[in-house]
């Protein structure tokens, strides 16, 4: 008897658990987190609605969506930086939205956060030595000097950069003291909101060594924000697609790369560009465009939020709302309707709402 309560003769459907199947070794358990505010008009609006995810110690999860799809809201929201509306933020078990005082400050030292600009998120009249040591100030831990040389070491900047001033580096040089600013505790839990998204592309991917160099070295968990996917593609383990507030899908990166199970992650990675084939020849990438733009999150479609871009949505797209179940294996999850379908759909020659891109 596969589902003890077809005995009871009601209908079987099997159990799909609403959160994402949780492992008691998770780090970070975020559960049904929501965010609300109001526009400049006054009027409410959902900046984050209902996400939830794990992140196990040494991963890395990438978050990835377009502007305003509330990626920012949910890193701040892990620091609490900005306060949830509901929800549960776990970390090693303890709730830190239920935590004040003391407490919090002891708790949100296993977080840390690294920017987007590293021009703004360094006080300028303060020399490098102090920026990387003041968190080691505030926590009252001893032999500062020796640990701000140690930092330096780690992100591959001279010691003698301690007395130095933030506007004497260049950015991709300001982003590792932010690095190593956020490395000085020790945390638990890196979360990168766009790092290298301000640098130069050559810069970038120096940054983007560093990571995951350090990570290899320290054994760093990391919650990676960024709207670029093929960035995202080279850090994480796992990502984590947001469409309007909601996590619409969440896999291990392998995976969702070969068989994405929602359209708008076929979407986005339709838009990558694809490296020419051996013999030079350019490769064709059915190239999916979304229709219309992104909906005003103040008055957001019915049903699946994506139906009205979507260019596969069928009728009960509009009144269902889709769950973030399991689909496929390695705990790929995707909030859409037609999961099922989508590899078939997806690599279908071209369908008369999509257009093909050479
Ligand atoms: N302080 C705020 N007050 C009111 N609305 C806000 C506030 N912060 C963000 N929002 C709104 O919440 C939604 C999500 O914004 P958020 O900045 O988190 O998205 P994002 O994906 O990080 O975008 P971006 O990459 O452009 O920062 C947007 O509609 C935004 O306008």
């Amino acid at each position: 008897m596969p589902y003890p309560h077809a005995a009871a003769g009601g209908a079987v459907r099997p159990h799909r658990p609403l959160l994402e199947s949780r492992t008691v070794t998770a780090l970070l358990d975020v559960q049904d987190l929501v965010k609300d505010y109001r526009d400049a008009a006054g009027a409410p609006l959902r900046a984050v609605d209902g996400v939830s995810f794990t992140l196990a110690p040494g991963e890395v999860l990438g978050i990835v969506g377009e502007s305003g799809c509330g990626k920012s809201t949910l890193g701040r929201m892990l620091m609490r930086l900005v306060e949830p509306t509901s929800g549960r933020i776990l970390v090693d078990g303890s709730d830190l939205t239920k935590l004040g005082g003391r407490a919090l400050k002891r708790e949100r030292r296993q977080l840390q956060m690294v920017f987007q600009d590293p021009y703004g998120s360094l006080n300028p009249r303060h020399k490098v030595g102090t920026i990387i040591g003041e968190p080691l100030v505030i926590h009252g831990i001893p032999n500062r000097r020796e640990r701000v040389a140690e930092l330096l070491d780690l992100v591959g900047l001279p010691r003698e950069a301690v007395d130095r001033y933030p506007h004497e580096f260049s950015g991709g040089q300001r982003q590792r003291i932010a690095i190593a600013r956020a490395l000085a505790l020790e945390p638990k839990v890196i979360i990168a909101d766009e790092p290298v998204s301000a640098l130069d592309v050559s810069i970038q991917s120096q940054i983007i060594n560093l990571i995951t160099d350090l990570r290899a070295r320290l054994g760093l968990s990391m919650i990676f924000i960024s709207h670029d996917l093929s960035v995202i593609r080279h850090v994480s383990d796992r990502i984590g697609v947001m469409y309007l507030g909601r996590m619409v899908e969440i896999a291990p990166t392998a995976a969702l790369f070969a068989a994405p199970r929602h359209p708008y992650t076929g979407a986005l990675l339709s838009a990558i560009p694809r490296p020419p084939s051996r013999d030079g020849t350019p490769q064709r990438t059915r190239r999916i465009f979304l229709k219309g733009e992104l909906p005003d999150p103040t008055n957001p479609p019915p049903g699946c939020v994506f139906h009205t871009r979507c260019p596969v949505a069928v009728e009960r797209c509009r009144e269902i709302v889709p769950r973030l179940d399991p689909i496929g294996a390695d705990g790929q999850r995707a909030a859409c309707l037609r999961a099922d379908e989508m590899p078939g759909i997806l690599d279908a020659p071209t369908r008369p709402e999509t257009a093909v891109a050479t």
